[in-house]
């Protein structure tokens, strides 16, 4: 599939089992496929705009136990190997997660089908964020306006019905998100929502640190509250992809750290795409239990 970006740079995406993804990513399957996950890893697994970047700092925070300057030695992106993440000639997800210490901390997009198998084997720790369907194509598309890596959204209309249809990177936000769903009572998966830890952050924090088997002062957690914070983590160069040069990422069309709210999507649907969203969301995700927060 090609797609011409904003540059005018024709973006050629890839596909594994029907799910489009970065060419150097399936360039590199095999490798991404036999990665050997260990017994200790922690995965943090999300679909894209779902709240990833939030997440890794919630847990780095928690893993240098509330101390801001630890999590200051380097941008974000390299805290946490994301392992189906490949440009070569620069060190592959896989390759970077080889070489890191245990206990690990590992990122993902994929989706429970795509997942290289030896993360179920070893009984993993996965930590999944869900973020509403609408936020999260709002979100994905003002990324894919900016982002030169991937294929230029179109307009609005067109990115409706192309995000509709699963045909973006890492595939059907519906598939993800019913897959890990359905997971979630046979391994070990904390499953949260982006819209509970912005409406209670603390109680949501406190139940990762739990699933990560830590012990924290309350005055910690209350830190890494606020570090936490939308408003915090777009003035932090390294949470705010500041250091992504404008020829990846051009901040002047949209920011990395856009509105970091729920509801957006309002701003953005019009009545009958609603309709439409609403009726398309009931076939895709019958027989599911989840249930999402669509506004505070
Ligand atoms: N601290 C905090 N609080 C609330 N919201 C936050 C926070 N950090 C990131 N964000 C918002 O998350 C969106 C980016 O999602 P991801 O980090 O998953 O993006 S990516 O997939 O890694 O590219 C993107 O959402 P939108 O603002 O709706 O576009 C970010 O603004």
């Amino acid at each position: 599939m090609a797609l011409t970006s904003e540059l005018g740079k024709q973006i050629k995406l890839k596909e594994v089992e029907g799910t489009l993804l970065q060419p150097a990513t399936v360039d590199n399957w095999s490798e991404i496929q036999s990665f050997e996950a260990k017994p200790d890893d922690l995965l943090i697994c999300t679909y894209p705009k779902a709240g990833t970047t939030w997440i890794q700092e919630i847990v780095d925070m928690i893993e240098q136990n509330g101390d801001v300057e630890k999590c200051q030695r380097t941008i974000i992106q390299h805290r946490h190997p994301f392992i189906e993440w490949a440009r070569p000639p620069q060190p592959s997800g896989v390759e970077k997660a080889k070489a890191m210490p245990s206990p690990r901390i590992l990122k993902t997009h994929l989706s429970t089908q795509l997942l290289p198998p030896s993360f179920w084997e070893n009984n993993c720790k996965f930590l999944y964020v869900a973020r509403n369907a609408k936020d999260c194509m709002v979100s994905y598309y003002h990324f894919q306006r900016m982002n030169h890596m991937l294929p230029d959204p179109g307009t609005w209309e067109e990115y409706f019905e192309t995000f509709i249809n699963g045909k973006v990177v890492w595939g059907s936000w519906f598939d993800h998100v019913k897959g890990w769903w359905e997971m979630k009572d046979r391994y070990q998966i904390l499953f949260l929502f982006y819209e509970d830890i912005k409406r209670d952050p603390k109680h949501e924090i406190r139940k990762v640190v739990q699933f990560m088997g830590k012990n924290m002062d309350e005055t910690v957690i209350d830190k890494i509250v606020q570090e936490t914070s939308f408003e915090k983590m777009k003035e932090n160069p390294m949470t705010n992809r500041s250091t992504v040069s404008k020829s990846i990422m051009d901040q002047s069309i949209s920011s990395f750290m856009r509105k970091g709210t729920v509801g957006d999507w309002k701003n953005h649907f019009t009545v009958a795409q609603n309709e439409r969203f609403d009726e398309i969301y009931r076939k895709k995700m019958e027989g599911t239990s989840i249930n999402f927060c669509m506004e505070l």
